[in-house]
This record gives C-alpha cells, sequence and structure tokens, in this order.
C-alpha cells in the first residue's frame, strides 16, 4: 500500500496506532487551530482532523494522510489543552463532578479525497477537592492534553463513568480507525503477524 503518514505529534496516537498493528511514518501538522465564531464543537474536531490531514497531503500528494483533533466539550463549549497552569486549574475545577463530551475527530486523506469520522464519548469526573487539583497540575500532567486531564494516566482516579470510546478520549478511536482504513482500501488485519 502507499506508505501512511500520521500528520500528529501527539505521543498517545503513535502508540494507539501502532497498538492496532499499523506502520506509518510521523508527520506533525502545524495548522491555525482557532474555532470559527459559530462553529459548534462537532464540526470544529472534524475540519481540524481534515485540515491536518490535508496539510501533510500537500507535500505527500501520493501518500495517505491521517489526521487527528481531540477536544473536551462542557456544555457546548471547547475545552482544548490548556495555556497555563491557572487555565487547567479552571478547566478542572469546571469537569469537576460534571459529565463532559470528549470529542476525537479522524480524517484520511489520499487520492485527493477525504473522509472522517467523529466519535464521541461521555465522561463524568467525580468532585474533585482543590488540593488535589492542585497536586494534578503539579505533575504536569494536564498541559499538553485536551480539557487538562489524561484518563490513561493519573487523571484516570477523577473517572466515574464513560460511555463511548476509551481510546477515543486518549487520542484515537481504533474502531473507526480501522474502518477509514478498511474504507480506504487498507485492513488493518492484513499486516497483523504472530506476537
Ligand atoms: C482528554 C484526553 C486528551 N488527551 C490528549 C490527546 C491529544 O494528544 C491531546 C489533544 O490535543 P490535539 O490538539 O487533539 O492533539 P495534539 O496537539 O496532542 O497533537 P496533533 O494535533 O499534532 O495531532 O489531548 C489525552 O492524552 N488523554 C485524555 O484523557
Amino acid at each position: 500500500m502507499e506508505q501512511l503518514i500520521l500528520a500528529s505529534a501527539s505521543p498517545r496516537r503513535t502508540e494507539l496506532l501502532t497498538s492496532i498493528g499499523v506502520s506509518f511514518d510521523v508527520q506533525p501538522a502545524d495548522i491555525d487551530e482557532t474555532p470559527g465564531p459559530d462553529e459548534t464543537a462537532y464540526d470544529y474536531v472534524e475540519r481540524l482532523a481534515r485540515e491536518k490531514a490535508e496539510a501533510v497531503a500537500l507535500s505527500n500528494p501520493h501518500q495517505l494522510v491521517m489526521g487527528s483533533d481531540t477536544s473536551v466539550v462542557l456544555e457546548g463549549e471547547i475545552l482544548g489543552k490548556p495555556a497555563t497552569q491557572a487555565e487547567a486549574r479552571s478547566m478542572l475545577t469546571r469537569l469537576s463532578g460534571n459529565t463532559h463530551q470528549v470529542m476525537t475527530a479522524v480524517a484520511l486523506v489520499g487520492k485527493g479525497q477525504c473522509q472522517s469520522v467523529v466519535s464521541v464519548t461521555n465522561v463524568t469526573f467525580r468532585q474533585l477537592e482543590a488540593g488535589e487539583i492542585d497536586a494534578y497540575i503539579a505533575t504536569g500532567e494536564p498541559m499538553d492534553k485536551a480539557g487538562g486531564y489524561g484518563i490513561q494516566g493519573l487523571g484516570g482516579i477523577f473517572v466515574t463513568d464513560l460511555q463511548g470510546s476509551y481510546s477515543a478520549v486518549v487520542g484515537l478511536p481504533l474502531q473507526e480507525t480501522a474502518a477509514l482504513l478498511a474504507q480506504a482500501g487498507h485492513p488493518v488485519w492484513r499486516n497483523w503477524s504472530r506476537r
């Protein structure tokens, strides 16, 4: 198959895509991530995933390129990666005791075409104590993650319920990603070997 390029700087996405037996190159995309004035969170993550893939496809026209975006959405509001510790504190305080959505889009660009999917997962946090929020921020874990937490790390102790795709919360919905690749004529299982 044509070489697949993952247009992402996220170490979680590299790990997740590797875990389903796909081989690929990594080429992060640098795009403007400002939401449009009336853009819904759903449309926003889909557009960003597509624009990341398209940006990298420009210089790799004969390759398949995958882009993805994850946003945490609370009452319709997009919470991206916190820029400061104060912003992380404010996000975690708002997520405390509430249910939010994690929206992760994946887009696959090849031969001038783009296919995309959006996965929506409901995640519920218990009430968080102010002291534990501060201790969590001091670990550094929130800073490169949408919504200011990592479910796969220390942040896992905040989660009381999850409805949807765990892998999508970490950064890439595995079922949907494999389905996109299969649709493009590259079922992931063709590369599987004994392990
Ligand atoms: C909610 C949540 C997000 N995240 C991460 C996944 C993504 O890496 C990040 C969301 O930011 P993104 O902007 O989607 O991705 P990124 O900037 O890390 O990488 P790129 O745009 O180059 O693909 O948050 C977790 O690792 N665990 C979680 O529980």
